[in-house]
C-alpha cells in the first residue's frame, strides 16, 4: 500500500541544508498498524508528510496505493490528524466533520450519519453543535480525529494525535483506535513519542534514529491484534517495549 525506496529529503534553509531523512527503506501493507517512533527532529513528520504528497522527497521513490502520493492525496486515498486539532473556529464541531464530506459531494443523509457516527466514535456525542473554543484541548483533538475518520479512507495518517491527552483520555482513545482499526481494517500509520502507546498499538514500529532520520530497527510485533489494556502488563509486551528503548538509545548513540 505503501511503499518507498531509498527515500531522502533534505530541506533548502537559510542556515544550510536540513538533512531530514536518509535512504528510507519502507513498506507497509494493506490493513497494518505500523508506528513510528524516535527523537524530536528525527523525520516522523516530514516522512508523513511525504506519504501525504505535502512534501517532495528529494531522492528515492515513494508510492501509495501504486500513485505517487500526489495522486492518491487527489484521490482521497488518506485521512490526516495533526498535531494541533487544526479545526476551523467558525464551524460548530459538526460542521467541521461535515467539511470533507460536503466537498466530496456525499448526500445529506449519509452526511448526517457519519457525523454522528463519528462523534460517537470519539465520546463526544452531545457535542455537535459547539464550537472548538467551547471545548477542551483533548475534546478538540477527538473531534479532529472523527473528521479524518468521516469519510472512511483506507489510509489513516495520525501524527501524535494523543500527545496533548491525559493518560486516561488517552489510554480508551488507544483501545477505541484499536477497536476501529480491527473494525475497519484501515492501514495507519502512527507517529508517537511514547514507547507503551507504540507497542500498544502497533503490528510493527518502526524505529527511527536523530538527523538525518534514518530508520534504525523495525519491530514485528509478536503480540495478537485483540490487545486488552493489561496486556500492558504482560512478558511479551515488556520484551518489545525493551527493543524499541535499546534501538532509541542506539541511534543516539550511532548519531
Ligand atoms: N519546511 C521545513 N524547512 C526546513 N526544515 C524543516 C522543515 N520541516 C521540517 N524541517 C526540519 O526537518 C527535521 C525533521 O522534522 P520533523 O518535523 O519531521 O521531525 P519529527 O521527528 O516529526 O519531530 P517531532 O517529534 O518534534 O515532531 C527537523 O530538523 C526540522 O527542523
Amino acid at each position: 500500500m505503501i511503499s518507498a525506496r531509498g527515500l531522502n529529503l533534505t530541506f533548502r534553509t537559510n542556515d544550510g541544508p536540513v538533512h531530514a531523512l536518509k535512504d528510507v527503506d519502507l513498506d507497509i501493507g494493506p490493513g497494518e498498524f505500523v508506528s513510528f517512533i524516535g527523537p524530536s527532529g528525527c523525520g516522523k513528520t516530514t516522512f508523513l508528510r511525504c506519504v501525504a504528497g505535502l512534501e517532495t522527497p528529494t531522492g528515492g521513490t515513494l508510492q501509495v496505493n501504486g500513485m505517487s502520493p500526489d495522486a492518491a492525496r487527489r484521490a482521497r486515498a488518506y485521512g490526516y490528524v495533526f498535531q494541533a486539532a487544526g479545526l476551523y473556529p467558525w464551524r460548530t464541531i459538526g460542521g467541521n466533520i461535515r467539511l470533507p464530506l460536503e466537498i466530496m459531494g456525499f448526500p445529506e443523509e449519509e452526511k448526517r450519519k457519519r457525523v454522528r457516527d463519528t462523534l460517537a466514535l470519539v465520546d463526544l456525542e452531545g457535542f455537535e453543535k459547539k464550537y472548538p473554543w467551547q471545548l477542551s484541548g483533548g475534546m478538540q483533538q477527538r473531534a479532529s480525529i472523527a473528521r479524518a475518520l468521516s469519510f472512511d479512507a483506507g489510509i489513516l495518517l495520525m501524527d501524535e494525535p494523543f500527545g496533548a491527552l491525559d493518560e486516561i483520555v488517552r489510554d480508551r482513545l488507544n483501545e477505541e483506535l484499536l477497536s476501529l482499526w480491527a473494525r475497519t481494517g484501515k492501514t495507519m500509520l502512527f507517529v508517537t513519542h511514547s514507547i507503551p502507546e507504540a507497542v500498544y498499538l502497533s503490528t510493527r514500529i518502526v524505529v527511527m534514529s536523530p538527523r538525518p532520520g534514518r530508520i534504525s530497527d523495525v519491530i514485528e510485533s509478536p503480540l495478537p491484534r485483540e490487545r486488552p489494556l493489561d496486556i500492558r502488563d504482560s512478558r511479551a509486551f515488556i520484551e518489545i517495549a525493551h527493543r524499541v528503548r535499546e534501538g532509541l538509545r542506539a541511534g543516539m548513540e550511532a548519531a
